[in-house]
């Protein structure tokens, strides 16, 4: 592990980091007045547009956050990350990846389009919703509460607790989901799904549904930036190689058609969803000294007014600038 110079564990380091992280989210909180909150699942709108919080969890342990820290949101398509990963643990990775790709499409996170057009028979990758629901369909249980099992033991294998399933925002989504049924069908014609539509549907709508909070996200994203490790009992949490892989797929479909910015102008793999999350994950870097979270950390991020991608305005805005600060890109 790499020692920096600066030792950024003591107080006056931690509280002179925080000074900035604090003035850094009051500056980006004037960005929160631009894009929308999401409505096309009705019950999103009612979030506070103005909100705007950060939590950062270095493998170290340090830990800074600022703003709304505790207003819990629906993880929403952050929860792709970890159905995949779950998936992979179950069915192996290998039957994974030749059910789904890990192409970009370049479109939207709901496209129909890119599942006609396409010439090799399977969805884009397991990020945008035609291959994320695949993937659910490919959890083993007959039940959404067993299919989504494996992914509760892994949410609360990291988190220490088991997140709550908000159930308005599920009966909101299950009944604004005329996209999703419509990329479901077309799964279903392709003969792409596992297990029974309804079933896969509902428990898409599940996964999506469950409530968290940034502090939640920082610690996801941490035990990514450390390849699937906890750092304090060195328990293999999810295996290295799935790690890597969930993490490519973020940097370069995790953001759907913004992704090639935020790998120029933030270079972290990060997944957004559209109640206004951002999961970010800044491996260990040896390069300057003089920086904090050189061992890597988790970051999380909420801010629910979103640009056109469905990805928070004012969240990639201040994740970018610590970004920039901090060094943090990995290229
Ligand atoms: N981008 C997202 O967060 C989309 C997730 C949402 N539940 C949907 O399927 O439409």
């Amino acid at each position: 592990m790499v020692q920096g110079i600066v030792n950024w564990n003591t107080q006056t380091t931690q509280k002179w980091l925080q000074n900035y992280v604090d003035d850094w989210v009051n500056f980006y909180q004037k960005n929160t007045n631009e894009g929308e909150v999401a409505s096309y699942i009705p019950i999103l709108q009612e979030a506070n547009q103005q909100h705007l919080g950060i939590s950062i969890l270095g493998i170290n342990g340090m830990e800074i956050r600022s703003g709304n820290v505790e207003i819990p949101f629906t993880i929403q398509s952050i929860s792709k990350v970890f159905t995949f990963i779950v998936a992979c643990i179950q069915r192996g990775v290998s039957y994974v990846l030749s059910k789904v790709d890990v192409e970009p499409t370049g479109g939207a996170f709901n496209s129909i389009m890119h599942l006609e057009t396409r010439q090799v028979k399977k969805p884009f990758n397991p990020l945008v919703n035609a291959g994320a629901i695949t993937i659910t369909s490919m959890l083993i249980g007959d039940t959404a509460e067993r299919k989504l099992e494996g992914f509760y033991q892994l949410l609360e294998k990291i988190l220490g607790y088991r997140p709550p399933l908000n159930i308005d925002v599920y009966q909101s989504e299950n009944e604004s989901s005329v996209r999703n049924r419509a990329i479901g069908y077309y799964l279903l014609e392709m003969g792409y799904l596992e297990s029974e539509l309804d079933l896969t549907l509902e428990t898409y709508f599940k996964q999506c549904s469950i409530e968290i909070t940034i502090d939640d996200l920082a610690r996801l994203g941490m035990i990514l930036a450390n390849d699937g490790e906890d750092p304090s009992t060195q328990e293999e949490i999810i295996p290295r190689q799935v790690a890597r892989l969930a993490k490519v797929l973020m940097l370069t479909c995790g953001m759907y058609d913004a992704s090639g910015k935020f790998a120029a102008y933030v270079g972290i793999p990060a997944k957004s969803g559209v109640s206004g999350g951002i999961v970010a994950v800044a491996p260990p870097r040896a390069r300057d000294h003089q920086l904090p979270f050189l061992d890597g950390c988790g970051i999380g991020v909420y801010g629910p007014a979103l640009d056109k991608q469905g990805n928070s305005i004012a969240g990639i805005r201040l994740l970018r600038h610590i970004a920039n600060q901090w060094d943090l890109s990995i290229f």
